[in-house]
């Protein structure tokens, strides 16, 4: 029996998976720091940032643009501002990674259900959504502070389970961290790993997942859906 036969929900995670969001990100650090005087970032450099949430992205940058660590109360002053600059533009030039519509049309027709487990925090999260048009494919929607903790813990995975009243073997989780696959393995369930992402610059395969993807609509032939997705 494979490893993805009993799968009757998937977990998805979202930047880096369903929506390609550093642009964007990076946008709202930069103007952050150009509030303070500080130094400038890359979009590669953002990209290296993100997978731990915004307030981590933001302990990144001013670590980076400080040249040393960041004090909590300045960490703590300068949020508001990322958060504002962010949520001013969150789909300026972020864009759906190709497939992901088909794809999750697809799945919601052969009856899987489908959720968000995303670190970014929910009140961006749901916008966003929103703004592709894709907030109506997910039952279940989880920001970085929905729960007490967020990947790689198991937490968030582990309320979808219970939630859905599922067995582990039903669950799979999708995408693009180390985090995402760190809290599958910590929940039990099956991982597919996506390779386009953003994993801090490192191979998923490393953290092993138990299929890798360079592409979503690999997803499809994973769970054995036949793959009219791509055949437009
Ligand atoms: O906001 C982040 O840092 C990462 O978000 P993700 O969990 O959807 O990849
Ligand atoms: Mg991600």
């Amino acid at each position: 029996m494979s490893t993805f036969s009993q799968i009757k929900a998937v977990a998805f995670d979202l930047d880096g998976t369903l929506i390609d969001s550093v642009p964007d990100l990076a946008a709202a650090t930069r103007a952050t720091l150009a509030e303070l005087n500080l130094p400038q970032c890359s979009d590669d450099l953002v990209r290296s940032w993100v997978g731990n949430g915004a307030e981590m992205l933001m302990r990144r940058a001013l670590t980076f643009a400080l040249d040393t660590e960041v004090s909590e109360e300045q960490l703590q002053n300068t949020m508001p501002r990322f958060m504002h600059f962010y949520k001013q533009n969150l789909q300026q030039h972020s864009v759906l990674y190709p497939h992901v519509e088909a794809v999750l049309a697809q799945l919601q027709q052969a009856g899987y259900q489908m959720a968000i487990v995303t670190n970014k925090p929910y009140e961006f999260t749901i916008p966003l959504l929103k703004a592709f048009n894709i907030d109506g494919y997910f039952g279940i929607v989880l920001g970085g502070d929905s729960l007490a903790k967020m990947k790689p813990d198991p937490l968030p995975l582990q309320h979808i389970l219970h939630e859905w009243q599922l067995q582990v073997e039903q669950l799979l989780m999708v995408g693009d961290s180390k985090n995402d696959i760190l809290a599958a393995k910590a929940a039990k369930v099956a991982s597919v790993g996506l390779t386009y992402g953003y994993n801090y610059g490192e191979d998923i395969g490393l953290s092993g997942p138990d299929a890798v993807c360079e592409q979503f609509s690999e997803i499809t032939a994973l769970l054995k859906l036949r793959d009219n997705a791509t055949e437009q």
